[in-house]
């Protein structure tokens, strides 16, 4: 059966939440693809032989893809965080801004050939910080509110807000509230589809910049009717996994009414001077408790972010079959 509109769904049904897909990232790592690129995981994309049917690489993300609809999830994402214009303009072949378009609109196309009609498709957008890797940070140097993010998402938003397979654009890990302002500013003239913004936020839950949620919250507020009629989802991703229900449960208390969405890593640490990640003592909650806590604090999407596999979506849609 054909999905629904997104929007639609948010509001007539709701007691449905989704599964969205793991870290793609770090799993395609895991199946020995090499994406220790300046593209990061939009690497294996860029190489021509990507595109044969015999390619080895474009079979191992077949298979991720077809792993993590097996496990239930029934949103996925096009792999493209590190693909904005910049990154790809600087570091690959790509050059041109309709080579680039184009070159988009082939991985959109082959992440909607092999999810079908019934899924959702999110267009992944990576922060400004992604191109300097300070998502877990949130330093954009000494003036944040100085950078043109419109000119950086542009490239990369265009395609997407012309793409009918896309069914919601993500700005994920968004560590900086200059960033998270700007694009909150964006009218329906520049972000044409419906959208959600992913926050990167301390274990303490302030965003990586210092920012509180009460500051998110009173900002959005304050937008009142200008904001964005496609700005459908706030949440959390990429955060710590012990810490995530907590955080939730905070940007519930501050936006009550918001629908949200929550994709936490998988509980391993990153350890970015050793670039490995290492198992932490213990996970506080299975994923059953912590899905059940998102659940009572307004989740209406929920995933894993980094390092999680189609296991961990296995187990978040049993909860979620269970909860909603
Ligand atoms: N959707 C992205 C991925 O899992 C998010 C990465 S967060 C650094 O590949
Ligand atoms: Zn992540």
């Amino acid at each position: 059966m054909k999905r629904i509109p997104i929007e639609k769904l948010l509001i007539e049904h709701p007691q449905k939440v989704l599964v969205l897909d793991g870290g793609q990232g770090t799993e395609l790592e895991n199946r020995g693809i090499n994406i220790n690129s300046p593209v990061w995981s939009a690497a294996p994309f860029v190489s021509d032989s990507f595109w044969e049917k015999s390619s080895r690489e474009r079979k191992v993300v077949e298979e991720m893809y077809r792993d993590f609809m097996n496990a239930g999830a029934n949103v996925l994402m096009t792999i493209t965080y590190q693909a904005n214009f910049k990154s790809i303009s600087k570091n690959t072949t790509i050059k041109t801004l309709p080579a680039y378009r184009r070159f988009l609109d082939q991985i959109v196309c082959f992440s909607r050939r092999l999810i079908g009609e019934e899924r959702y498709l999110i267009g992944s957008i990576g922060p400004w910080a992604a191109h300097v890797s300070s998502e877990y940070t949130g330093n954009y140097g000494p003036h944040p509110e100085d950078i043109d993010y419109y000119e950086f998402f542009r490239p990369q938003l265009d395609t997407f807000n012309e793409n009918e397979d896309i069914d919601l654009i993500g700005f994920e890990t968004i560590p900086n509230f200059h960033e998270l302002k700007a694009i909150l500013s964006w009218g329906e003239d520049i972000i044409s589809r419906p959208f959600y913004v992913g926050l990167s936020v301390h274990d303490n839950g302030l965003l990586r910049d210092g920012t509180t949620l009460e500051e998110i919250s009173a900002h959005i507020k304050g937008l009142g009717s200008k904001i964005n009629k496609n700005f459908l989802l706030l949440g959390v991703n990429c955060i710590s996994f012990n810490q995530s229900t907590l955080i939730l449960k905070a940007l519930h208390e501050v936006l009550p009414d918001f629908p949200l969405l929550v994709y936490p890593n998988s509980g391993e640490i990153y350890d970015p001077k050793e670039k490995t990640w290492y198992h932490p003592t213990d996970k506080l909650d299975s994923w059953d408790v912590t899905v059940r806590k998102f659940i009572d604090s307004g989740a209406r999407i929920i995933g894993g972010c980094c390092r999680t596999s189609p296991k961990d979506i296995a187990e978040i849609a049993a909860s979620v079959d269970t909860y909603s």
